[in-house]
């Protein structure tokens, strides 16, 4: 599903590469955790993921395309099979719960009947049934990170990319996030998740992924967070 080919990134006026030599395969249907320090080059991988940025040298093919031979006008066709959760949130703050989800339905040209259709169905899933109306300003930071997933999953991606969701929530609000995080991996939805929550890692034994200076330097199958940030 995701597949880097000896990915370099170095940034413009950098003389350190945020990525080198980057090798690795995620399948479909993985739940992957990418764990380092800071600056370790998670947010730079997941950019590479998204075409937001471009490697210096070497490949990155998504659902079998290398994405950076796309031409630009299929790029939007990509995006759409990304779904993306960060740790602020970034809804819109003048929509509703529900105008929030339908806009992104909205914005690749779906039908009203399949917004009508998808957005409760979604927000259901969320837990968000009866919240529809409310303003984001109006919803606890979880409730906001819900409408978020479902804005990002509504239109059933591939992949679901999360920076650091749980960044800004207490425990007790972010198992409920991960748990919704489990539940859309378990449609087949392959789930990469950047985080320094290292109770979340151990909790979920999934596959970590580890960065240290642009380079992987731990992958394993259900694995720990494994070190002092
Ligand atoms: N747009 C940019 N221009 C120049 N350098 C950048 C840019 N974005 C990131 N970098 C550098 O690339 C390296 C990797 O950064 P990246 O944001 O990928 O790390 P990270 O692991 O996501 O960090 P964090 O956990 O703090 O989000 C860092 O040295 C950073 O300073």
């Amino acid at each position: 599903m995701i597949r880097f080919d000896k990915v370099t990134k170095t940034y413009p006026g950098q003389k350190r590469p945020a990525l080198q030599g980057l090798d690795l395969e995620i399948e479909k249907g993985e739940f992957v955790f990418l764990v380092g320090a800071s600056g370790s080059g998670k947010s730079t991988f997941l950019r590479l993921v998204l075409r937001e940025t471009r490697p210096s040298t070497g490949r990155v093919y998504v659902a079998g395309k290398e994405i950076n031979k796309l031409s630009s006008w299929k790029v939007p066709k990509l995006r759409r099979q990304v779904g993306t959760v960060f740790q602020d949130f970034r809804l819109l703050p003048n929509k509703t719960v529900t105008e929030n989800v339908a806009f992104a339905l909205q914005v690749i040209g779906k039908s009203r009947h399949e917004i009508d259709k998808l957005v409760p169905e979604t927000l259901e899933m969320v837990d968000l049934q009866g919240k529809g109306h409310r303003m984001p300003d109006e919803l606890s930071g979880g409730e906001q990170q819900r409408v978020a997933i479902a804005r990002a999953f509504v239109n059933r991606p591939m992949i679901l990319i999360a920076d650091e969701p749980t960044g800004n929530l207490d425990p007790a609000t972010s198992v409920g996030i991960m748990k919704l995080l489990d539940r859309i991996n378990r449609t087949d939805t392959t789930v990469v998740m950047a985080t320094h929550d290292s109770t979340i890692v151990d909790q979920m034994r999934k596959r970590v992924i580890e960065l240290d200076d642009g380079h992987i330097v731990r992958d394993e199958a259900r694995g720990i967070y494994g070190y002092q940030s």
